[in-house]
């Protein structure tokens, strides 16, 4: 069974990876991942410049019945150079991901200019989504911002560049962002970031469920699923094809991975059932991947991508 998908030049022999955020704080957690069998590459936490230590706890929660989680996190991470050191230093035949998410527009560009200038083969993810750090929105909502950034960012970057994207709601602001994204030699589009700003109640005493924001924080896992199809779908129907797609959200099966192939993604990433599950959730995955991909007479992911049907 052929589960492999490329980025440029980047060979990925398994499609499954972690989502920023989850499993890849720190060294210990994304060498986790890193040499899982299961796993074709590992995405970074998104930095900031300096460490962060994030919002106050309780700060995660995972949902009854796996549903999926809310958290507001608050951008926690070890600092750029910790994961710049990290990279660097990695001995291994897998394709790296690393994300950033400055809290301004100067401090990406400072950070993307570092590793404009370091010896590091890899993809970067900048993450345009982040919804938890109290008083920034999410760049990916401002269609002017994100096309600002990203103009400023290919006036001097050459490495390959991808951005993470919060969910998008309407057919216009498909449109729109993809107009936007269409204008630059982007690497990838990963889609979906949490829906932001969900809220979650314990019902035996009537209190939000995490503390930081009164409540309120990103949604993840099952909840999401139909969303993140629609955005992988939407955006794969819309950017050019230079331009790949990391499907996230809502994945807890291997029918859902299947699901983001059918929708167009060429890598699929996972982050609450990680959070929820551990790193058996990657085989577990393959494995209902494949048996799926077995069922239907599929012998290759490119059988499949893309390959959405609709009511004629
Ligand atoms: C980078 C911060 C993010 C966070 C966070 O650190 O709170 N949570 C998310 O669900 N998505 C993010 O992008």
């Amino acid at each position: 069974m052929q589960l492999t998908a490329n980025i440029q030049n980047y060979h990925f022999n398994h499609i499954l990876l972690n989502a920023a955020g989850v499993m890849c704080q720190t060294t210990t957690e994304l060498d986790t991942v890193l040499t899982s069998k299961y796993t074709g590459s590992v995405v970074t936490k998104s930095a900031t410049p300096a460490v962060r230590p994030g919002n106050p706890s309780p700060r995660y929660y995972e949902l009854n019945h796996g549903l999926g989680t809310i958290n507001s996190m608050g951008l926690p991470n070890e600092g750029f150079d910790y994961y710049m050191n990290y990279v660097s230093a990695k001995k291994t035949d897998k394709p790296i991901f690393f994300s950033i998410a400055g809290l301004s527009k100067q401090e990406n560009i400072d950070m993307l200019h570092q590793l404009q200038d370091a010896d590091f083969d890899g993809l970067i993810e900048l993450n345009l989504s982040c919804p938890n750090v109290p008083g920034k929105p999410q760049t990916g909502y401002d269609f002017e911002a994100t096309e600002q950034i990203l103009t400023e960012a290919f006036a001097f970057f050459t490495k390959p560049l991808g951005v993470k994207l919060p969910p998008y709601f309407d057919i216009v602001h498909f449109d729109d962002i993809a107009a936007v994204l269409n204008k630059f030699p982007l690497a990838f589009v990963n889609t979906i970031n949490s829906i932001g700003n969900g809220l979650v109640i314990d019902e035996n005493t009537d209190t939000v469920v995490i503390k930081p924001k009164a409540g309120f924080g990103g949604i993840g896992g099952t909840l999401v699923k139909a969303t993140a199809l629609a955005n992988v779908r939407a955006l794969r129907n819309r950017l050019n094809t230079t331009i790949k797609i990391i499907g996230t959200g809502g994945v807890t099966t291997g029918r859902d991975v299947y699901d983001h192939i059918l929708c167009g993604a060429d890598l699929v990433e996972v982050g609450s059932q990680l959070a929820i599950e551990g790193i058996n959730v990657f085989e577990r995955l393959e494995t209902e991947l494949t048996e799926i991909l077995t069922a239907k007479g599929y012998t290759s992911l490119d059988d499949v991508r893309g390959q959405l049907k609709v009511i004629s």
